[in-house]
C-alpha cells in the first residue's frame, strides 16, 4: 500500500461537512480506487463554538489557515470557504508550497482562474474545480475530457440551484419570493450573500467558467449580460403560463463564426422544453458540438452531498495523478482570441408585457412602432384592467435582433398611449 494522502480542508460549512462525510463513509472505496488511505488532517473554521452536524476530533479544527496551507504534512488542500481575495492568497500559498488544490469557488475561478491555473502548472500541482459549476453534475470534466474532440457551439441551461428552487416554488405553489429564498438558504443552496444567486451573478460566473473551457477563449465576467430573478413576479409567471411558457433563469453561451454571446437572464421556455421541467435545486445544461450534436447534462446543482461528490471526485483525480507523477500537466490554455458579438448579431424572440390607455388608435401606434423596426408579432393578448381605462398587453415577438428590440423598447416607453412597461424577457426553445 502506498503512503497515506493527507487532506487539509478550508471550511466546514454545508459543502465542507459533506466532504468529511463522503471521505469517512468511502474509506474502503477510496483505498480501492487510489491504492492508499485518504484522511482529513486539519479543518479551518471561523467559529470553534458552532454546533456541527458532522462529528470530528476537535483537535483537527483550527482557525489558523497556515496550519493547513503551510503544513508540510498536508498533500491536498480543499477550499470550501468561499470569498475572493483572502481565499486567492490561501490557494496561491498552498500551490507555492506544492499542495494540490480542489475548490468549489466559482467566484474566484471566474475572476482569477487563469492566474491560479498558471500558478498550479508552474508548481507542478493540480487545481481542480468540478464543484464550481453544476454542483454534482460532472460538467467541467465532460467539457475538458469527454467532448475535447469536438468544437462546442452552444451551451444553454439552468446553472443556479437557488433561483431554480425559487422559480419552481413560485410557479407550482404560488409561494412568495421572500419565503422561498429563506427556504433555499436554510437548505444550504444559497451563497453566503444570496444577492449573487438572485441577481444572476453566480450564474454569470459559472457561464464564464463554462464558456472559457467550451470555446477555448478567455471570457471575462464583463462579457456576460446579466439579469437576475428578483423582479420576476407571480403575474409574469401566470401570463407566461397562459402563453404556454415556463420562466427559468437561463445561461446561454453561443458561438457563431468565431464570435460569441454570453448571457444570463430570466427566459421563457415552452412547457414541453426539457429545461422547463428541471425543477427545484436541479441544474441542467445542453451542450451542442459540431460533431456530437446535442448533449444534455442533468443533476443536483447545489446541496451538501452532491457538491461534495464533485469535490471528492476531484480529490481522487489528484491522488491518481500523484501515483502517475503527472500532477500539474493537464491545463490547456485558451486557443482563440475572444471576439464578442454586437447586439445586431444576437437573435431571439421576446415576451413583453405593458399597460396602455384603452382607447381607439392605441394599438395601431404600437404595432406601427414594431413594424418600423421590422419586428413582427407572433402572439398577442389584450385585456382590460380594473384601473381607469387601462388595458394590459402581452406580446411575443417573432425572432428579431437585440439592437432592434432594445430600440423599440425605449420608444415604446415614450409613446403617449403606453402607461408602463411591466416586463420583458427573452423567449427560447422554439
Ligand atoms: N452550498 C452549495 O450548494 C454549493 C456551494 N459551493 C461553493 O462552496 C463554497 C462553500 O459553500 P458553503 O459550504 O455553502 O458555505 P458555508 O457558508 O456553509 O461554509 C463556509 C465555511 O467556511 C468557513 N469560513 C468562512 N470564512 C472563513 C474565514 N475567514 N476563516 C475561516 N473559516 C471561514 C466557515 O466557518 P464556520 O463554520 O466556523 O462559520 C464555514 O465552515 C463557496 O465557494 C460556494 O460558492 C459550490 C457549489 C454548491
Ligand atoms: N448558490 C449556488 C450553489 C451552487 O453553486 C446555487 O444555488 O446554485
Ligand atoms: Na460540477
Amino acid at each position: 500500500m502506498e503512503q497515506q494522502v493527507n487532506v487539509g480542508l478550508l471550511g466546514f460549512g454545508t459543502v465542507g461537512s459533506g466532504v468529511v462525510r463522503i471521505i469517512e463513509a468511502h474509506q474502503e472505496q477510496l483505498l480501492h480506487q487510489v491504492g492508499c488511505p485518504v484522511q482529513v488532517k486539519k479543518i479551518l473554521v471561523k467559529d470553534f463554538e458552532k454546533k456541527r452536524d458532522v462529528k470530528v476530533d476537535p483537535s483537527i479544527l483550527t482557525n489558523c489557515p497556515e496550519d493547513i496551507i503551510d503544513n508540510p504534512e498536508i498533500d491536498v488542500v480543499i477550499e470550501v470557504i468561499g470569498g475572493i481575495d483572502e481565499t486567492k492568497k490561501y490557494i496561491l500559498t498552498a500551490l507555492k508550497n506544492k499542495k494540490h488544490v480542489v475548490t468549489a469557488n466559482k467566484d474566484l475561478m471566474a475572476l482569477h482562474g487563469g492566474e491560479l491555473l498558471a500558478a498550479a502548472t508552474e508548481n507542478g500541482c493540480d487545481l481542480f474545480y468540478e464543484a464550481s459549476v453544476g454542483g454534482g453534475i460532472p460538467l467541467i470534466r465532460s467539457l475538458v475530457e469527454g467532448l475535447s474532440s469536438d468544437r462546442i457551439t452552444k451551451m444553454m441551461g439552468i446553472i443556479n440551484g437557488t433561483t431554480n428552487y425559487i422559480l419552481t416554488k413560485m410557479s407550482k405553489e404560488k409561494a412568495s419570493y421572500e419565503d422561498v429564498l429563506k427556504e433555499a438558504q436554510k437548505l444550504g443552496f444559497a451563497e453566503a450573500d444570496p444577492t449573487a444567486d438572485v441577481e444572476g451573478l453566480d450564474s454569470a460566473r459559472k457561464m464564464v467558467i463554462l464558456s472559457t473551457l467550451g470555446f477555448s477563449m478567455k471570457i471575462h465576467l464583463d462579457d456576460v449580460t446579466v439579469e437576475g430573478i428578483s423582479k420576476v413576479g407571480l403575474d409574469d409567471i401566470e401570463y407566461a403560463k397562459q402563453f404556454g411558457y415556463t420562466i427559468k433563469l437561463i445561461g446561454i453561451a453561443q458561438r457563431d463564426n468565431g464570435r460569441v454571446e454570453i448571457s444570463v437572464q430570466p427566459t421563457l421556455l415552452p412547457h414541453a422544453h426539457p429545461l422547463a421541467s428541471v425543477n427545484d435545486e436541479f441544474n441542467a445544461v445542453y451542450v451542442y458540438g459540431e460533431a456530437v450534436g446535442e448533449t444534455m447534462f442533468y443533476g443536483p446543482g447545489a446541496g451538501q452531498l452532491p457538491t461534495a461528490t464533485a469535490i471528492v471526485s476531484d480529490l481522487i483525480a489528484v491522488v491518481r495523478n500523484m501515483r502517475l507523477g503527472v500532477n500539474g500537466k493537464s491545463v490547456i490554455l485558451p486557443q482563440f482570441d475572444r471576439q464578442l458579438k454586437e447586439k445586431d448579431e444576437i437573435h431571439s424572440k421576446y415576451f413583453l408585457r405593458f399597460q396602455v390607455k384603452d382607447e381607439a388608435g392605441a394599438f395601431s401606434k404600437i404595432s406601427s412602432l414594431f413594424a418600423e423596426h421590422h419586428i413582427s408579432l407572433e402572439k398577442l393578448l389584450q385585456e382590460p384592467l380594473d384601473k381607469n381605462g387601462m388595458a394590459q398587453v402581452v406580446i411575443v415577438t417573432h425572432k428579431t435582433n437585440k439592437q432592434a428590440y432594445e430600440e423599440v423598447l425605449i420608444k415604446l416607453r415614450d409613446l403617449d398611449v403606453v402607461y408602463e412597461v411591466k416586463s420583458s424577457y427573452r423567449v427560447e426553445g422554439e
